[in-house]
């Protein structure tokens, strides 16, 4: 069975991508497993930090790597934070420090103005070189005050309609039937498969 790097320092897009990928025969490992590998992620938009990371992956281990990059575009602000989502509070910011800022930036805005979307962009460095890129988004409202347990991020405030409940309050399966980190990686499947049986 072949392995597949997953670019990413984050435990909570990597449970995802191991639930959303299990049916799939490839032996998936993560930067946990390379704890030296770090990447710059420095560029200008969401696709340009996908490459980065999963390039940078490629070129330091040999083995074929997906990157994600992610992050929540909210309407009232303009679109921000977008490619700043990680370091919105500062560039070590917790979860919670990103949360806080957002709910204050968003002070006095009322419900039905609070239109955000998640974006994902996904890309499939293979080791021979060649590279693919997704999208997928998932639209819904930023909410007053953080509701669920579940999730990573900014989950606890992102409200979908379509589940009628945060993506905090979302299970595993539920979360993964609907995100942009799903949706994307609906349009990579077929590479990958592809991969695996190379
Ligand atoms: O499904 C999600 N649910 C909640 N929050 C999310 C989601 N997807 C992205 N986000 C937020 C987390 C972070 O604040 C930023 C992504 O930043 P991003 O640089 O892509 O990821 P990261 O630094 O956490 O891990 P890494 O770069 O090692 O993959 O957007
Ligand atoms: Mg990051």
């Amino acid at each position: 069975m072949l392995d597949l790097v997953i670019a990413t320092k984050n435990a909570g897009k990597l449970k995802e991508f191991r639930e959303m990928l299990s049916d799939i025969p490839l032996n998936i490992i993560s930067l946990q497993d390379f704890p030296g590998i770090e990447v710059e992620e420095n560029g200008d938009t969401f696709e340009e930090n996908a490459v980065l990371k999963a390039k940078r992956v490629v070129e330091l281990t040999g083995i074929a790597s997906l990157g994600d990059d992610s992050g929540l575009e909210v309407a009232a602000l303009g679109g921000r934070p977008g490619v700043h989502t990680a370091r919105f509070a500062g560039p070590r910011a917790s979860d919670l420090e990103n949360i806080n800022k957002l709910l204050n930036e968003l002070k006095g805005v009322p419900p039905e103005k609070r239109q955000a979307r998640f974006v994902c962009c996904l890309c499939l460095v293979l080791s021979d070189g060649r590279i693919f890129v997704e999208y997928g988004y998932l639209e819904g409202y930023i909410i007053l005050e953080p509701r669920g347990t579940m999730g990573f991020g900014y989950d606890p405030v992102f409200f979908v309609p379509e589940l009628g409940k945060t993506l905090a309050e979302a299970t595993l399966e539920e979360k993964n039937a609907v995100s942009h980190r799903a949706r994307a990686t609906e349009k990579i499947r077929k590479h990958l498969l592809q991969y695996a049986r190379s």
